[in-house]
């Protein structure tokens, strides 16, 4: 696990790279505190923070809406303005319109955008719902939408064009249980198109679900970034043992090798590299009734509590 990129480092493979990116806001709260992020291409990158840790303050420098305090930030190893129109936002949903189609609404939001050219917006808008999965219900008024679809939309509207990277702020906020799915699932597709997604979230389960990849936030700090597998791979896996026959249970754990043995409502233990099945077979061989075996990883709220001494203030 790493606590921060290298500095200055821009290898071509990174989508996104800040160093040192820092926001103080007037009256000298520091929103952003010296960010070195590094986001490879071909990720679904996680951005995950407590509310107020700094998240959209973050995504609005990467998209230069709002300036940057100090340090610096760039999207594809590009300048700004190349880098823009390869890369799609949604940032506070976009304005529809609830008495025009999801079509129409989408027609008005290229129309305003003067790099995209006139002739192909047909094209481009059909990809888009396309993509969403809102084709068929491209005619359909957007006021009769639900959340999800409303969302899709919203995401699609990021989609006018080809992107290389596609920056989500909180793109399953106030969703409903059935939308938040229909969002978590199309984020998928699109990264699994090629498309690299950076997603910010403060729900640990969604970026667990999610991402192959998280920065972990607070207070507008870094506290780590890398793969999902680094990320928790400084905590052990352990197994989890639901049986009548504690004491014995422990014996067997302990003569296999296993560490960290306790005994409490379950039998638990840190693996050690053993193979789960073969736990198993062997207190089964020793007579233990094994009523559940669980082979618990450690999740990233298990990391975030361990770095920090705090939990999350909301969790999904
Ligand atoms: N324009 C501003 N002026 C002053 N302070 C601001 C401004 N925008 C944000 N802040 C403060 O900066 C901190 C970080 O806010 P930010 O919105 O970036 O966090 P966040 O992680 O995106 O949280 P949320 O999910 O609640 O939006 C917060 O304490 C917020 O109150």
């Amino acid at each position: 696990m790493e606590a921060g990129a290298p500095i200055g480092a821009s290898p071509p493979s990174a989508a996104i790279v800040t160093s040192g990116l820092t926001k103080r806001f007037r009256g000298g709260q520091v929103a952003v505190d010296a960010l070195d992020l590094t986001v490879p291409r071909g990720s679904v990158f996680g951005f995950l923070g407590p509310n107020g840790s700094g998240k959209t303050t973050t995504i609005r420098m990467l998209l230069g809406l709002v300036a940057p305090t100090e340090g610096e930030c760039s999207l594809l190893g590009l300048s700004r303005a190349e880098a823009l129109p390869r890369v799609g936002a949604l940032v506070e949903g976009p304005a529809f319109y609830p008495y025009l189609s999801g079509e129409a609404n989408l027609r008005r939001f290229d129309a305003a955008d003067p790099t995209a050219p006139a002739g192909t917006a047909r094209q481009r808008i059909g990809q888009a719902l396309d993509r969403v999965g809102l084709s068929a219900a491209a005619g359909k008024r957007y006021r009769n939408y639900s959340l999800g679809m409303r969302q899709r939309l919203a995401i699609a509207a990021a989609l006018l064009g080809p992107r290389e990277l596609l920056i989500l702020d909180e793109p399953t906020n106030g969703l409903d249980p059935q939308g938040t799915r229909e969002v978590r699932a199309l984020v998928k597709e699109i990264a699994a198109a090629g498309t690299t997604v950076f997603v910010s979230s403060h729900l640990l389960a969604e970026v667990e679900q999610m991402c192959t990849h998280a920065a972990i936030m607070r207070t507008g700090q870094l506290v780590a970034q890398g793969t999902m597998a680094s990320l928790s791979g400084g905590r052990a896996t352990r197994v989890r043992i639901d049986t009548p026959d504690a004491a014995e249970a422990a014996r067997v754990l302990t003569g296999l090798g296993l560490a960290d043995v306790r005994v409490g409502d379950d039998v638990s233990a840190t693996l050690e590299g053993h193979a789960p099945e073969k736990v198993n077979a062997a207190l089964v061989g020793e007579g233990v009734a094994v009523r559940g075996f669980a082979v618990v990883r450690p999740s990233l709220e298990d990391v975030f509590v361990g770095l920090t001494g705090e939990g999350f203030d909301v969790d999904g």
